[in-house]
């Protein structure tokens, strides 16, 4: 069970008050790892979300006209308080999403930053003063806040992900309406009780946890008074609610799905690879949207590559993300565990080898063994779909134009990394592949001051660097003429 904290909270934050829920339903949050109820959380309705929609409106009225100074004090106050209680926060966050404690503390650390960062962007919103383009006239486009804005996010990194959102929206002077997902609520929650002691004023910040996105998401996503929904989820749920927002033209931005390839070439260094591997894919458990999902190796290293690769996952410790040296938590739920047994269970079927693991692991509940799958073809589900667990399958290639074809089959272009020391290679591939993001002899690329998204159904926008806050703010021409 989680140890006594001040910020174990349960019920939702509107207008800058903690409330049940209007129909007085909880909804128990569990340790993946254990089974254990957590807390019995506010499930909130339409109404209660609707609630929430109005009150960031009127807050609105008032938040919008505060300078970038006073915004960006309180954010940086809200930085603060987040350090001071990482290792609370990094608790509560691996008992309800399972990762292990030091990347908890680590997701702590990046969440937070995405505060700083916005709270420094804040005072650097500039616009433009246009060359006039007839005697007796001045030109200027300014930026303005879009209004109220609202993040529906994901149990994965359930402080990062709303904080890449919520930090650049309050910078710019726009309100916030936050629907955490219902495996990971009590992260957002202290995030509130902080944004609350940071002095964030009633309504600027609210919370509405639900055990299902459905009807507290169709008014966060359809509600008028709503100018922008952002999105941090499945490529499925995104779409249902661009569908949604199309309604009344919202704002959107789209952080979704992955299916990163992770090319090694001959001329690799293949000791550089496979510690890059290892962290790009085996990262919460390979629970990350930008986890390497299938591994393109070239033929002149593949066997070599194989078994360095193995005998590095052989090394990781699997275990209750709480527990001192765990590396691999367990998958969020069964429906997790079920997925990544079906894949390896289908390519194993198809003509996979099975080089390690394989298997749920004898830890039982949502624990899976980290496995190496060698022999891969691109017949095989796991070319196409996104594992979301410890799953590395190696699929063979021969020449660099045919590693490209393979990297770019798929619908997704959130992350894609591959290892050459070949300068011209570099180049001609990274301009390739088609992806929002790409590692080049990295496994880890993400940073609050780099533009984070993807193409094609991976996504719409950046978040982050110093271009997330532009998706919170509309550009304002004006003419002033009678001079
Ligand atoms: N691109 C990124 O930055 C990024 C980051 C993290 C996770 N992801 C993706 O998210 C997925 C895993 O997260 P998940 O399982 O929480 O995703 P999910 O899409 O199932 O849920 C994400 C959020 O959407 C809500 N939701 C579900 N159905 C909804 C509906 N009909 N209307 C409104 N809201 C709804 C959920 O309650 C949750 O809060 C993976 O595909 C992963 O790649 C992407
Ligand atoms: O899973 C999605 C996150 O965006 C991963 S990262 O921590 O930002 O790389």
């Amino acid at each position: 069970m989680v140890k006594t904290t001040t910020l174990l909270l349960e019920h939702a934050f509107i207008n800058g008050e903690w409330q049940q829920a209007d129909t007085g339903k909880t909804f128990p949050v569990r340790n993946p790892a254990t089974g254990d109820v957590l807390a019995n959380v506010a499930d909130c309705s339409a109404l209660d979300a609707t609630r929430a929609v109005e009150a960031a409106a009127e807050a609105f009225k008032t938040w919008r006209h505060t300078t970038a100074k006073e915004r960006a004090t309180i954010l940086k106050r809200w930085f603060a308080l987040i350090n001071e209680h990482q290792d609370d926060i990094a608790l509560l966050m691996t008992q309800e999403c399972g990762k292990p404690l030091a990347e908890s503390k680590g997701e702590v650390a990046y969440g937070g930053s995405f505060i700083e960062w916005f709270a420094e962007e804040a005072r650097r919103v500039y616009g433009d003063v246009i060359p006039t383009n007839a005697q007796g006239r001045r030109l200027l486009a300014s930026k303005q806040p879009i209004g109220v804005c609202t993040a529906i996010t994901p149990w994965n990194f359930p402080l990062a992900m709303i904080t890449r959102k919520c930090a650049p929206a309050l910078a710019a002077g726009c309100t916030v309406v936050v629907k955490p997902a219902e495996a990971t609520p009590l992260t957002a929650l202290a995030l509130a009780e902080l944004g609350r002691q940071a002095g964030l004023p009633a309504g600027v910040f609210n919370v509405v946890p639900a055990s299902s996105g459905k009807d507290v998401g169709a008014v966060l996503s359809e509600h008028p008074l709503v100018r922008k929904v952002s999105f941090t989820g499945s490529t499925p749920v995104g779409k249902i609610l661009l569908k949604q927002a199309a309604n009344t033209v919202k704002r959107v931005s789209m952080e979704l799905g992955g299916n990163a390839p992770f090319i090694v070439f001959d001329d690799a260094d293949i000791d550089a690879a496979v510690a890059g591997a290892l962290a790009s894919k085996y990262r919460n458990t390979g629970q990350t949207c930008v986890c390497t999902n299938r591994f393109l190796v070239q033929s002149g290293v593949y066997d070599r590559f194989a078994e360095a690769l193995a005998k590095a996952v052989s090394g990781l410790k699997v275990g209750n993300g709480a527990d001192e040296g765990v590396t691999q938590g367990p998958l969020i739920n069964e429906a997790g565990v079920q997925k990544v047994e079906r894949l390896v269970d289908d390519a194993r079927n198809k003509g996979a080898t099975v080089l390690l693991g394989g298997k749920r692991h004898a830890l039982g509940g949502s624990f899976f063994e980290p496995t190496v799958l060698t022999n891969v073809t691109t017949n095989m589900a796991v070319a196409q779909e996104e594992i979301f667990g410890p799953v590395s399958p190696l699929f063979r290639f021969e020449t660099e134009e045919e590693a490209i074809q393979m990297a770019n089959d798929t619908p997704f272009g959130l992350a894609a990394y591959f290892y050459s020391r070949d300068i011209g290679r570099v180049w001609r591939v990274a301009e390739a592949l088609e992806y929002g993001m790409v590692g080049i002899n990295e496994g880890i690329i993400s940073t609050e001051v780099a533009p984070f998204g993807g193409v094609k159904e991976s996504g719409l926008g950046r978040e982050g660097s110093r271009y997330g806050i532009e998706e919170y703010l509309d550009i304002k021409y004006m003419c002033m003429g009678g001079l």
